[in-house]
């Protein structure tokens, strides 16, 4: 059995071009990926490859900056703000400082928070690039949450997207440089240590060097991210071209009162990696877009989640506040 095996592949073409009887075919089987696994692969997502493959060129030439340059758009001090460059060392996971660089996006036309960007002579076209690339992943994002929708038979079939106007997901960049592979296994760096998204839906493409992994239910006494980190299995999440990956946050299974996993992963060293030599691991791109609910949005147990027999497990909860607590909780 291959080590991704377990990771559904969805051909999403059947949804977005499909008849009526299609799409709730692929609805099912999302629904049944996310009960299950919590993760997907999704082919056919209508965003085209070229666009893919530019928007890590574009991160390439954006990480390849000076950090003079970089820094001109450093992230805020204020920890409310995820905006703009984060250099190394500037964010932790349970103490542990990843060994990454991120550049932070929101939605373009929202007023609370600016986005930053280098100065146009810097790299020309890079705001209009990842402005469009940002829409193309909203889009995508909502279509996965009617596909949702149709899953839970609610009506109208935008019942989730309509509380995803966008104004609090992110796009990322995320550039971990190259470095000695026996301080990724002896454990003194990490990529990322094991975690779970906040949001509701995470788009992740990831470039063809691998590492990132996802936690094994069961396979931890005490089913946290630092109880899988400690003792749990891990299953890789293996490149494959032309897909993006999908996962659940937190918001997600809250909203489906448990239904859709929440499940936790990290990025770790390449497969086949050893610790003998000098041997370096290369440097990794991958580009998350984390959707979450608007502001205002409350999150209670949908309709189809729960029932006599399957009680509300959680209490209302407004998104707004949980990802702002989240969120400034993650910055050194
Ligand atoms: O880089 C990756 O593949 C995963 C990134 C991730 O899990 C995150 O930023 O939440
Ligand atoms: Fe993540």
């Amino acid at each position: 059995m291959n080590a991704d095996s377990a990771i559904p592949l969805i051909d999403f073409d059947q949804f977005l071009n499909g008849s009526t009887d299609r799409r709730e075919q692929v609805a099912s089987a999302i629904d049944a990926a996310f009960r299950s696994v919590g993760f997907l692969y999704v082919s056919n997502h209508g965003i085209d490859q070229d666009k893919v493959d530019e928007c890590f060129q574009w991160s390439k030439r954006f990480f390849a900056l000076s950090e003079s340059k970089k820094n001109l758009i450093r992230r805020p001090p204020d920890k409310s703000i995820y905006r703009g460059y984060v250099g190394v060392g500037r964010e932790k996971v349970r103490e542990r400082v990843c060994i990454k660089e991120s550049f932070d996006t929101g939605n373009p036309d929202e007023d609370e928070q600016t986005n930053l960007w280098p100065p146009e002579e810097l790299l020309p076209g890079f705001r209009e690039f990842m402005e469009m690339f940002y829409q193309e992943c909203s889009k995508l994002v909502r279509q996965l949450l009617d596909a949702l929708s149709i899953a839970l038979h609610l009506a109208p079939a935008d019942s989730l997207a309509q509380f995803h106007e966008a104004s609090l997901f992110a796009m990322s960049l995320l550039y971990y440089p190259a470095l000695p592979t026996k301080d990724l296994l002896s454990g003194a760096h990490t990529r990322i240590p094991a975690h779970s998204d906040f949001g509701t839906l995470t788009l992740l493409f990831q470039d063809d060097v691998g590492g990132l992994e996802i936690a094994e239910p069961g396979s931890a006494n005490t089913e946290t991210s630092a109880g899988f980190e400690k003792e749990g299995r891990f299953r890789r999440v293996e490149p494959k071209p032309g897909t993006v990956v999908v996962n659940v946050g937190y918001l997600l299974m809250r909203w489906s009162n448990g239904r859709w996993k929440n499940t936790v992963h990290r990025v770790v060293e390449p497969p086949n990696s050893t610790i003998g030599g000098d041997e370096m691991t290369p440097a990794r791109y991958s580009v998350p877009f984390f959707a979450s609910p608007d502001p205002a949005t409350v999150v209670e147990a949908l309709p189809g989640c729960w029932s006599e027999e399957v009680p509300r497990r959680w209490k209302a909860i407004s998104a707004g506040d949980y990802l702002r607590r989240k969120r400034q909780a993650v910055y050194v």
